[in-house]
């Protein structure tokens, strides 16, 4: 038995096997075959063989992730089966005498940089379908396997280095009970998509991959984050008896579903949930959400091998606004970019990402992937009370610019007759600290403010919030972070706006009592910590948490304010 400490990064309790997903070993060395028709047949096998793998994967994805999700592999199986992909690779092994994994990566590189290198969104997606199918054939001609998610069909706990927005979006809930990686802290996004999917999650345990082996007992305790392996019967009779424990928390939080948040004093605040799609809204109900204050629109655009359509996009912006019923649902325009890619878009590689073109910048540029985004949006908007919030604002003319593409696509859409709702409000991230400190001017502009904490706080302390090595310069209680916070809510006041906060900060016990005094009226957060923090605000007063709050703000370091918080609420 061994034992791995992380960050407690999605709640509950997890217990299963191991599932590695690792990237193999596919490297391999340019060698001389003497005999090229059997290396070409060699070829052909592993083709033959990667074929009737993708068609399985295919058929599976397709029964149990749906058709959007089994078209990535439709597109793989077309590449598999093209002439002018296959012939090159057998002719360079026949004309050089190399063997087919040199012919193959050779010709593969070559088309992958001549489709990257074009201006047409249609040949990029085909670079991304030609790389991935050559690992898959590679995979074959060297014997080691390839993980695909997509096929777990028994119950685990996925191990992984990381993982990205792509690969959780292929797991399946009903098999993948939880997971554990190497890197990451609490709001990197497959933290982030763990809660919305509602399993444990332990990440930046720094080792998982190298400790941990395929079939390995694992516990994840998303709690505490600690994952144990293979625990010894004592330690697995304690986590069964903590897992009742918890369960039994849930049960009495449950009892506030269909309760308004107030105070203790009386003060009323709005608790709503972050979500990344429409089968997000089942969580957001049985949660006891008063509507949504952030909707991830990019995990619409994963997952997949090209942008959704204005058809598609406009399907489910509907789903999610007939499914709350009038309830406010903040969709937020797509923010890809940082540690969110698209490879069929084949943005290339920046020495910085998470400060480079990402979010509103990108689609500043690429108008043509925003205007199709918000014409499905205009058109969505009668089915319910939609907010439009546009993301990693850093100036007014971005604001500016963004607000006046939107307001020509309704015209357009207007005078095409289609129907619009006069009451869509639209707001921005205050997530860049620029516009944190500017938030007087944009108040003036903007319908509302929500915080996106989780970048804030990276770009205030230079810290990466992916890398655990800085993790404890990621400090969401620094007073900095603080006073930022509080001059954007007192800016939004000031002009008879509201500011919310839809950064993971928001469902965090000890920023709650800050921010209720701090004033804010919206609280975002995970499905699964809304009734949590509901039973918590009920508890506070108001009044009382205002003069805390005050003191937060003259204090000098993130331990004090975490004292001070104790004292407070009596929790020391
Ligand atoms: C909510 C936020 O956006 P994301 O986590 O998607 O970057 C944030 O930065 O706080
Ligand atoms: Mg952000």
């Amino acid at each position: 038995m061994s034992f791995l400490h992380g960050i407690a990064a999605s709640s509950g309790i997890a217990m299963a096997k191991a599932y590695r997903l690792v990237e193999p070993d596919l490297s391999f060395a340019k060698i001389t075959i003497e005999n090229a028709d059997s290396e070409v047949e060699r070829f052909e096998a592993a083709v033959a063989k990667s074929k009737s793998e993708l068609e399985v994967i295919r058929d599976h994805a397709r029964e149990k992730l749906g058709a959007d999700k089994a078209a990535i592999f439709e597109a793989h199986l077309l590449v598999l089966s093209d002439p002018e992909l296959l012939t090159p690779i057998k002719d360079r092994v026949k004309s050089d005498k190399v063997n087919s994994e040199f012919a193959l990566k050779e010709t593969a590189d070559m088309f992958i940089s001549m489709f990257e290198a074009m201006d047409n969104e249609y040949m990029r997606e085909r670079a991304a379908d030609i790389r991935d199918v050559t690992k898959r054939v590679l995979s074959h001609l060297l014997g080691v396997k390839l993980n695909d998610p997509s096929m777990i069909s028994e119950e685990v706990i996925v191990v992984a280095e990381d993982l990205t927005p792509s690969d959780t979006a292929q797991l399946n809930r009903q098999f993948v009970k939880g997971f554990t990686t190497d890197i990451g802290g609490r709001t990197s996004h497959s933290a982030i998509m763990a809660r919305s999917l509602e399993i444990p999650a332990v990440v930046g345990t720094k080792t998982a991959t190298k400790d941990i082996e395929n079939g390995d007992f694992i516990i994840v305790d998303g709690l505490k984050g600690q994952v144990h392996i293979n625990p010894t019967q004592e330690l697995l009779e304690q986590y069964k008896k903590e897992n009742e424990a918890y369960e039994a928390q849930k049960a009495e939080w449950a009892k506030l579903k269909n309760e308004k948040s107030y105070s203790a004093d009386g003060h009323q605040v709005e608790l709503v949930a972050n979500i990344g799609t429409p089968n997000d809204l089942a969580g957001v109900k049985s949660n006891g959400g008063e509507g949504v204050g952030l909707y991830r629109t990019e995990f619409l655009y994963m997952g997949r091998d090209q942008l959704p359509t204005e058809e598609e996009q406009f399907e489910s912006y509907k789903a999610v606004l007939e499914g709350l019923e009038g309830k406010p649902v903040v969709v937020r325009t797509l923010d890809i970019g940082g540690d969110k890619e698209l490879p069929y878009l084949s943005l290339p590689k920046e020495m910085n990402p998470f400060l480079g073109y990402r979010a509103i910048r990108l689609c500043l540029e690429r108008q043509d992937i925003f205007r199709t985004q918000l014409r499905a949006l205009l058109r969505a908007s009668t089915y319910g009370n939609l907010k439009i919030m546009f993301p990693m604002i850093a100036t007014i003319a971005e604001f500016r610019q963004a607000k006046a593409i939107l307001d020509e696509e309704k015209e357009k859409l207007l005078k095409e007759g289609v129907a619009i709702s006069e009451t869509i409000e639209v707001g921005i991230m205050v997530e860049i600290p620029s516009t944190a400190v500017l938030a007087d001017q944009f108040a003036k502009e903007v319908d509302f403010f929500s915080i996106g904490t989780n970048d804030l706080i990276q770009y205030t302390l230079a810290a990466d919030r992916m890398n655990e090595r800085v993790s404890y310069l990621y400090q969401p209680y620094n007073p900095s972070i603080l006073r930022l916070v509080k001059m954007v809510i007192d800016a939004s006041h000031k002009e008879g706006k509201w500011t919310g906060m839809c950064g993971e900060m928001a469902g965090d016990e000890t920023a709650i009592p800050i921010l209720l005094g701090l004033g804010l009226d919206e609280f975002s957060m995970s499905a699964t910590s809304i009734l949590k923090a509901r039973s918590l605000i009920r508890k506070l007063s108001r009044a009382d948490m205002e003069k805390m709050a005050e003191k937060a703000l003259q204090m000098s370091t993130t331990e004090e304010v975490i004292e001070l918080v104790k004292e407070a609420t009596n929790t020391k």
